[in-house]
């Protein structure tokens, strides 16, 4: 051994050993420069002074670092430097002073600089080459050192070809030594590097990559009953001890939670927080000063905790991370090793959790899949079945009770360690098997998972391909980033796309002619219409049903209507829902596209509901009202016609045609002047096919008079402000399927009776809705949309008109008990999504009363009745 290295192992770092012979040697022979050196040491072993060392020891000369983030490269430095190694860098975010500063010692006759850390791109410029040449001519270019040099066939392939490139330096200058460290090459890829960067004459060192003083364990976040928060900040209190306060700030314990999604590392540092641990969360999509405000209060005692994705990993080196826990399953078994291997990094013991979520699993699964179904290459296609067959490994190690130490090592092909006590699965294996049984189960009742836009956004930390360094936002050579990213979120765009396209369409589907049948009480335009072909009408019915009722709720909440005063009104706003639909189901390109549109819509127009505003797609149509009316004064807005039937006698204005609503469904017999003001109520959060429906009975509904106080000659627009009885009026009014006519009632039956006229398409009605539709509508759409609920058949009326006659209390009691009968035998008819909603009530209510007026209550009968009813969708 070398007494100069000793010398200056003591004086420079301060070091009094080595921290094991292998680091004596490795240092010993890169110092020599006899021939290329591959070191393949655990993480935190100290491989940097394998390096480090040489290059203080001398006397003159360059060692060129190949690092891959520039992050890692900054701390290096700052590293570096503490031991008084002048050390630089040539890279992309440095100012043209600097580069010349660099450059120009770099180039002089006795280059001040002894260590120079670069990309790999860097090496492959042009310029990099000039100085490496006139470093070479001085027999000062002294070697070449790759760091992490896994990345070599991580990132070489893929997105950084320069990695591939780097054998070509070698080529170039063949008498200055290499040499190649990683912490994460298993006995192959260590062939493959060897191979890759053309070294030659190898001298191998590799140690275990036991590392003993970090204990692991595993938790399963679906099994935490919705505490895994306080679980974690449980376990967070643990590893960090007793007495973590009274330590110094910087020399206090601390720890990483690594998380996959942005997203995630602000909820889990807010959680954190919200539990008393002090944390901040770290990500390429912070900006620079907040990045370095997180990772300098995290390194100086600030924060005990950092909610990082894997972007804040590799050149990490603080020596008290007592923690790292893993939010979600790492994408490989080598860079969960790497991850973890921030811990313990003094050689104290440490604590490595993972809160495996089945929900990342699913979705890393689904995206890693998906990667591999759009790889058109066979070099491609083979790297995506690298990546699922690394993500498998991970699954395994995760899913079973076996030493997490020996699945670590056999996966770099080292000797099984003697764990012992450094496992969950060593320690206590019962526990393992209950946590696992808990998980188990779980995985059985949950078969589905939605996936979020940031599923996608931030597979792997938003990083994409990032790797075990993590590449969230590094900069590495700004253009292979750019490069990167733009090609990899394009291509993921179109393959998720494409897939979700495969799986909502299905065979046949696309081209299934049901799909453009006219549905029942047709709430589209133009159902014809063949837009996104994988769109049925029934889809797009659903869509347009539910955003009538929204609207309604938005405009009947911000004018203060009561939710049932209707017709004009509501015929207009459910005029603005079908124009809506429509005009989403002809611009967007796609089902992915229309349904995403359809949501934000819904999203957007709760908020206004939320906020008490009128929404904006409402408020237009309005001011093109104004427009309108200004423009040609003698013409009847709509809002003239409501203000007109809002001063009329005859103020009720109950519409058939506007029943849609999900809280009250009334009740018409669509023959002349039968109106009957009976509604049917539907099950209380009958908002799902999975809700049962089932009937209320209760008084029937009393009608208010018209809130608004208008002044009679107004008749300009209606004012747009909510009403001072908002909340009131909020509410909707409880309606009964079953009227009674109690005495009490005759009031309110009289009041009806007397509406009887504006029920039907009275003069006013028709001229109104003539206004609305004017701006759109061809013929054979109106007539379409007509055509169902246009007359009700024979059968339907006479029922009816039956029912009229039927005492109030048997009616009630009878039709009560049919009701029961007819909703248990229908109701999976809807559970199964046979009929819609609108439908079950529709088949309930009349199947219901026939029943009663034929006095047969047989199950049978009732049965051949709802089939028929189904057959004809006769009762609709
Ligand atoms: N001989 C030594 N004596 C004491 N401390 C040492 C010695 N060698 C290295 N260290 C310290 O060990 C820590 C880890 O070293 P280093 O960062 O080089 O690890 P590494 O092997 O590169 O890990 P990783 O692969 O995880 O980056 C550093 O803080 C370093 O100062």
């Amino acid at each position: 051994m070398s007494e100069k290295l000793r010398d200056v192992l003591k004086k420079s770092f301060g070091y009094e050993n080595f921290r094991c012979d292998e680091q004596r040697k490795a240092a010993q022979e890169i110092y020599d420069g006899k021939r290329d050196v591959f070191v393949s040491m655990p993480t935190g072993a100290g491989k940097s002074l394998c390096f480090q060392l040489p290059c203080a020891a001398d006397s003159a000369g360059v060692t060129v670092v190949v690092t891959p983030l520039l992050a890692l490269m900054e701390n290096q430095i700052i590293h570096a430097r503490s031991f008084k190694i002048v050390t630089e860098t040539i890279n992309s975010t440095m100012s043209a002073v600097d580069k010349r500063r660099v450059r120009g010692d770099l180039m002089s006759m006795s280059p001040k600089t002894q260590l120079l850390y670069v990309t790999p791109e860097q090496i492959a410029t042009e310029g990099f080459l000039e100085i490496a040449r006139a470093l070479d001519r001085l027999k000062l270019l002294k070697r070449f050192v790759v760091d992490e040099a896994h990345c070599v066939l991580e990132w070489g392939h893929d997105f950084r070809p320069d990695y591939m490139k780097l054998g070509r330096a070698r080529t170039e200058f063949p008498q200055v030594p290499w040499a190649a460290l990683t912490a994460t090459a298993s006995k192959k890829d260590e062939e493959g590097i060897i191979d890759a960067l053309k070294l030659r004459n190898v001298f191998k060192i590799r140690t275990s990559s036991f590392r003993k003083n970090l204990f692991y364990d595993v938790y399963y976040r679906e099994t935490l009953h919705g505490e895994e928060f306080a679980h974690l900040a449980g376990f967070i209190s643990d590893a960090l001890g007793k007495g973590w306060e009274d330590e110094k700030p910087e020399k206090r314990g601390c720890g990483i939670v690594y998380c996959r999604t942005r997203q995630d590392c602000h909820d889990v540092a807010s959680e954190l927080q919200k539990l008393g641990v002090t944390s901040g969360a770290y990500h390429a999509g912070l900006r620079p000063a907040e990045r370095t405000e997180v990772q300098e209060g995290w390194m100086k005692g600030k924060y005990s905790t950092i909610a990082a994705t894997i972007s804040f990993g590799m050149g990490i080196d603080k020596a008290t991370v007592r923690f790292v826990a893993h939010w979600s399953p790492s994408k490989s078994l080598k860079s969960f090793y790497q991850e973890s291997g921030r811990a313990g990094r003094d050689g104290k013991p440490a604590r490595c959790r993972v809160y495996y979520s089945l929900k990342d699993k699913r979705s890393i699964s689904f995206l890693i899949q998906m990667e591999a179904n759009k790889s058109k290459s066979e070099r491609k296609k083979k790297h995506s079945e690298i990546a699922m067959k690394e993500f498998d490994s991970v699954v395994s190690m995760f899913e079973a009770n076996s030493c997490r130490h020996k699945v670590l090592c056999s996966e770099f092909g080292d000797k099984i360690p003697e764990c012992k006590t450094q496992c969950d699965s060593c320690t206590n294996p019962k526990d393992v098997d209950k946590r696992l049984g808990l998980f188990r189960a779980q995985q059985l009742s949950t078969t589905s998972y939605k996936f979020s836009q940031e599923d996608y956004d931030d597979l792997y930390g938003g990083g994409r391909k990032g790797g075990a360094g993590g590449v969230d936002g590094e900069e590495y050579g700004k253009s292979v980033r750019d490069k990167m990213e733009k090609e990899a979120k394009k291509e993921l765009e179109k393959t998720i796309q494409q897939q979700f396209q495969l799986r909502k369409s299905g065979p046949g589907r696309a081209s299934d002619p049901k799909s453009r049948e006219i549905p029942i009480d047709c709430a589209i335009h133009e159902p014809k219409c063949n837009a996104i072909p994988e769109v049925s009408n029934q889809t797009r019915q659903a869509y347009a049903l539910k955003l009538r009722k929204e609207l309604w709720e938005n405009y009947s909440t911000h004018s203060g209507r009561c939710l049932n005063a209707v017709s004009m009104e509501r015929k207009f706003v459910n005029e603005v829902a079908s124009e809506l639909e429509l005009e989403t189901f002809k611009t967007k390109k796609n089902n992915i596209m229309y349904k995403r549109e359809m949501v934000k819509l819904h999203k957007n127009l709760k908020s206004a509901t939320q906020a008490g505003e009128l929404f904006e797609e409402l408020e237009k149509r309005r001011a093109a009202d104004v427009r309108m009316k200004k423009e040609n004064p003698s013409k009847k807005s709509i809002f003239d016609h409501i203000q007109d039937m809002k001063h009329s006698k005859n103020p009720i204005v109950i519409d058939s045609a506007s029943s849609d609503d999900d809280d009250q469904v009334l009740i018409i017999d669509n023959d002349d002047n039968q109106s009957q003001g009976k509604f049917l109520s539907p099950a209380p959060g009958l908002d799902s096919p999975k809700d049962h429906p089932h009937q209320n009975e209760s008084p029937p509904p009393t009608r208010s008079p018209p809130r608004d106080s208008d002044d009679e000659k107004t008749i300009s627009i209606p004012e747009w402000k909510p009403s001072p009885t908002l909340q009131e009026s909020k509410k909707p009014k409880v309606k009964y399927f079953f009227e009674s006519t109690k005495p009490e009632n005759e009031g309110t039956k009289k009041e009806v009776e007397e509406s009887k006229p504006t029920t039907r398409l009275g003069s006013g009605f028709v001229t109104g809705l003539q206004l609305m539709k004017q701006k759109e509508r061809d013929d054979e759409v109106s007539n379409e949309r007509k055509l169902p609920t246009k007359r009700p058949p024979p059968e339907q009326a006479t029922v009816s008109a039956k029912r009229k006659h039927l005492p109030a209390e048997a009616d009630k009691k009878k039709l009560q008990k049919a009701a029961e009968i007819v909703n248990r035998l229908l109701y999976p008819e809807y559970k199964s999504n046979r009929i819609s909603k609108e439908e079950f009530k529709s088949i309930c209510r009349d199947v219901s009363h026939r029943m009663v007026s034929k006095g047969n209550f047989d199950e049978k009968t009732v049965k051949a009745e709802i089939r028929k009813s189904l057959l004809n969708r006769e009762c609709i």
